[in-house]
């Protein structure tokens, strides 16, 4: 299981949004950090196969997804940004309809849909409709639509988006739990949904990856080039350093409420 992004460009007119970008995942949880304008959004949009770069390439266990098509669209879940959410129909019926646009029988939407509301923890009110849903729940069926044809690779767009801290631990452990046989790649602007669930942190300035590895190698790098004054200032550092020596002032600390 191998997903390569290779040289990855994309211009819009004169305005290079990514500018040569190459990484490869595997199995595990990736956090995608990256201030407003980074490009975040027009990686996840090559990615999710829905905008082609100008240049460069993503390759799915070798083969180029552009020219896999619908069998690479079989073995990708998205999680988009929360959402108007047909807020009339029930859970389940929501997870039907995504299940017959993806094509499932009715016996394997039957048994994917069991699954997933298992897996999201809304299997008892998957019979209400999801307008009397709290955003962490809705958040969750947005989750179990994304693993219903269990995807290999999952993409999630800031998936804890408005929850409250309670909300945002309980994602953070089902994220966990799901990315035990997938490539999860998380954007975010919230570096504590990412910071310890990831195998790797990856972040993307001005359209270009500018580090990529473990929290631990990121944050002993920034101590590492601290000045000895910071130094002795700094206790404990954690990932919001290592955004904050990265981006500085670009950090908006809104993004965190
Ligand atoms: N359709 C477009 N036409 C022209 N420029 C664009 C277009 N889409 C994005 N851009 C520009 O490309 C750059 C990267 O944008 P992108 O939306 O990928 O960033 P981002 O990191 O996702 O930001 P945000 O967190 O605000 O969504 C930005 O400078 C943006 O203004």
């Amino acid at each position: 299981m191998e997903l390569i992004i290779e040289s990855l460009r994309k211009n819009y007119g004169q305005k290079e949004a990514l500018k040569g970008v190459s990484f490869a995942l595997h199995q595990g949880v990736y956090g995608l950090l990256g201030p407003n304008g980074s490009g975040k959004s027009t990686l996840m949009n090559i990615l999710t196969g829905n905008l082609q770069g100008t240049s460069g390439k993503v390759l799915w266990n070798d083969q180029n997804i552009v020219q896999m098509g619908k069998d690479y669209r079989k073995i990708l879940g998205y999680v988009p940004q929360q959402q108007a959410l047909y807020p009339d129909f029930t859970g389940v019926r929501f997870l039907s309809y995504i299940a017959a646009l993806q094509g499932l029988t009715s016996r394997e939407a039957k048994e994917r849909i069991h699954y997933a509301l298992d897996v999201v923890e809304l299997s008892d009110v998957s019979g209400k409709k999801i307008r009397t849903y709290s955003g962490g729940m809705k958040q969750r069926l947005l989750i179990a639509q994304a693993i219903l044809a269990d995807p290999k690779l999952l993409i999630m767009d800031e998936p804890t988006a408005g929850l409250d801290p309670k909300q945002r631990a309980l994602m953070r452990n089902l994220i966990v739990e799901i990315a035990s046989d997938k490539i999860v790649l998380i954007a975010t602007h919230v570096v504590s949904d990412v910071e310890w669930i990831s195998k790797e942190i990856l972040l993307l300035k001005e359209g270009e990856l500018i580090r990529k590895g473990s929290r631990d190698c990121l944050v002993e790098e920034v101590k590492e080039n601290m000045d000895s004054v910071m130094k002795k200032d700094a206790k404990e550092l954690g990932l919001e350093d290592v955004y904050l020596y990265y981006f500085g002032e670009q950090y908006d600390e809104t993004d965190l409420l």
